[in-house]
């Protein structure tokens, strides 16, 4: 059918839908319990997508989390359904990100909700962000159902899991509806228990324009396009509006629903959600400040804004460069779009002497920033170095100012005598982790070495732990999941949030050639992890760096304390010792000999290191 019928009809449909056969829901689920799967499979039920698209997996837009096989950005869905009472209801789908990095967007996407589907997998029953997730959705006071998923599994046990649904969370599960998203089994059941047990959405389409901001993305026809969730009033092409945020005032320029993709309608109605961009467009994402409100223009001073949301800080770090220098402007516009399309990736320039010119990225936590990683590397493969990622640092002067460090190169150098007096802190987070009984022991193990601190330890079920600890975010991206995974045969999960910062010991580790520090490698570091992580840097480096005409010391240095050292010997005669230091445009002079033909080479200090060095000594 063209577009423009289908738009049409569907429009016919909605306009005849009152209030009171909405309804607004979202998915709770651990990752990979089947959220995406079971999303199609309601996508196809009430015919938004055809059976024959197969196992597409709709609402996971981006290529990135079609292969990592997670949901990043939340997208939405709009469907009609037809019920047994015969009468048509207008649901609206809206998809979470299921990892914890990306709280702020599942808090958006529930807050557009009046309920969720709490989905468990039969055979893995209920983990860690299960738990995370079902207080963030209790918190926004949605009604759940739960819904038991995988019930094709061999190793399905649905009591064990409604058992546990009962004793964690104090629900009822006489209502629990039994799936197989894969197969299709039970799912007719979810809609009518949605109908039943999940209040319609409130509001009042005759009154001022009342609509909040829950998601933005950047398209290349239409600009800068917003999701939003309509808690009264109505939006159509041409009309006025105010945004409580910015003060900006724009001109709508298309409604619309995602049907699942963008179906173009004449309005949108309170309690709906659906898409709108204005004409002209809104010029920069960052005017789309996610949890803004928006009215009528003339209205601003009558209408109370919704609650909004606190802008999502970063918590990870790292620095990119090109591999060659020539590469910056490619490199630059590619890390543009990426970010264009990422608002919680915050940029900025950044200059290494080893690396040259690049750039600064910070994330939401660990997995964000090797999801984006990943991006950049399949797009730029070798021709991009990506230093290791890091927290930032929290610098109290003994004048009381306070100061973040998110690039250990501004970090104090151990000569600045003010450093003495000051106060350092790091980010903790509180984390939950669900496992099997058996592997505590080396779980409590790995969290102490973590430098974690216990909160509690509790038993879920006759098997299940739950274990809650106050960490280090720094332990996060030292892959303190990866270590919980390998001790427990992959059965542990975890999930955190920013618990704020704590004192610590924190020095700045250094990795000096010739006595020069490699600034792109620098970290500032707990001093518990100095030694460890110093020789396993010299010993690494070591490995990736050619010999020279003349000796190379390698060395970590903890401020001014000497950790570890290796010294690669000359490959020849050193030529370069007999000189006399003066002798510095000889010593040059050799060099540039050395370098002539070689693009992909930089110095540090008088010793040239082949970039793929770095990006070896760089890659885990
Ligand atoms: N056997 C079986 N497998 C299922 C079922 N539902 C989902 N799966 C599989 O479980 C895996 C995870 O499913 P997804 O739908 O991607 O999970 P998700 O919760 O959306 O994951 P995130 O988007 O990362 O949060 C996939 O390999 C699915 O094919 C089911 O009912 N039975």
């Amino acid at each position: 059918m063209p577009i423009e019928r289908k738009a049409i009809e569907i429009e016919k449909r909605i306009a005849a839908i009152p209030l009171e056969r909405y309804r607004n829901f979202c998915i709770v689920a651990h990752i990979d319990h089947g959220k995406s799967t079971l999303s199609d499979r309601l996508l196809e039920h009430t015919g938004t997508i055809s059976a024959g698209d197969g196992n597409k997996q709709v609402l996971d837009k981006l290529d990135v989390e079609r292969e990592r096989g997670i949901t990043v950005k939340a997208q939405t869905c709009t469907m009609i359904y037809k019920h047994k009472d015969g009468l048509d209801y207008l649901l609206h789908l809206v998809d979470t990100p299921g990892h914890v990095d990306f709280r702020a967007e599942v808090t958006r996407s529930y807050s557009s909700c009046s309920g969720a589907l709490l989905l468990v997998d039969a055979s893995q029953g209920v983990q860690a962000q299960t738990v995370a997730n079902f207080y963030l959705a209790f918190a926004q006071g949605l009604s759940l159902v739960p819904v038991v998923n995988k019930i094709d599994m061999a190793s399905a046990d649905v009591p064990r899991v409604l058992e546990q649904l009962e004793t964690v969370f104090e629900l009822d599960t006489s209502t629990a509806v039994k799936v197989s998203a894969k197969t299709g089994q039970g799912v007719g059941e979810i809609l009518p228990a949605v109908i039943s047990n999940i209040p319609a959405p409130e509001g009042d389409p005759k009154k001022p324009l009342r609509m909040l901001l829950v998601d933005s993305w950047y398209d290349t026809f239409k600009g800068v396009v917003l999701l939003v969730r309509l808690f009264d009033g109505t939006l159509k092409q041409g009309d006025k509006v105010h945004s409580f945020a910015t003060g900006n005032e724009y001109i709508v320029g298309e409604v619309g629903i995602q049907y699942p993709d963008g179906l173009p309608q004449k309005v949108l109605r309170a309690g709906q959600v659906g898409y709108v961009f204005f004409n002209p467009g809104m010029k920069r994402i960052q005017d789309a400040k996610l949890g803004d409100t928006f009215t009528n223009v003339g209205y601003e001073d009558i209408v109370k804004p919704l609650p909004g949301f606190e802008e999502p800080k970063p918590m990870v770090f790292v620095a990119a460069f090109p591999t060659n220098q020539d590469d910056y402007g490619r490199l630059a516009d590619s890390i543009a779009h990426l970010v264009l399309n990422d608002r919680s990736v915050t940029l900025q320039k950044d200059y290494s002497e080893a690396l040259g010119a690049g750039w600064r990225l910070g994330f939401l936590g660990s997995l964000h920033c090797s999801v984006f990683q990943d991006r950049l590397r399949q797009e730029h493969g070798a021709s991009i170095i990506i230093t290791e990622p890091a927290v930032p640092t929290k610098i109290v002067w003994s004048t009381g100012e306070e100061q973040i460090v998110t690039n250990p190169a501004e970090f104090p150098d151990p000569d600045d005598h003010r450093i003495r007096s000051a106060t350092l802190y790091e980010p903790f987070v509180n984390a939950t982790v669900t496992l099997p009984e058996e592997y505590v022991g080396r779980c409590i193990e790995i969290c102490e070495n973590a430098r974690g601190v216990q909160k509690s330890l509790e038993f879920f079920t006759a098997t299940q732990v739950i274990l809650k600890y106050e960490l280090p975010a720094a332990s996060l991206v030292d892959d303190l999941f990866g270590k919980l995974k390998g001790a427990t045969k992959g059965y542990a999960t975890l999930d955190y949030e920013d618990a704020g910062w704590r004192q610590a010991q924190l020095v700045k580790l250094n990795l000096l050639v010739n006595k020069k520090a490699v600034d792109a490698v620098a970290r500032i570091v707990h001093v518990s992890q100095v030694e460890r992580l110093g020789r396993q840097w010299v010993t690494k480096f070591k490995e990736h760096v050619d010999r020279q005409m003349f000796e190379v010391i390698i060395q970590a240095a903890a401020g001014r304390r000497i950790v570890a050292r290796e010294t690669i010997k000359p490959f020849r005669k050193d030529v370069l010792a007999k000189l006399h230091a003066s002798d510095i445009t000889r010593r040059r002079k050799l060099l540039e000999k050395q370098k002539a033909g070689r693009k992909r080479l930089r110095a540090v200090g008088n010793v040239i290191i082949d970039q793929s060095a770095f990006q070896k000594f760089l890659s885990k």
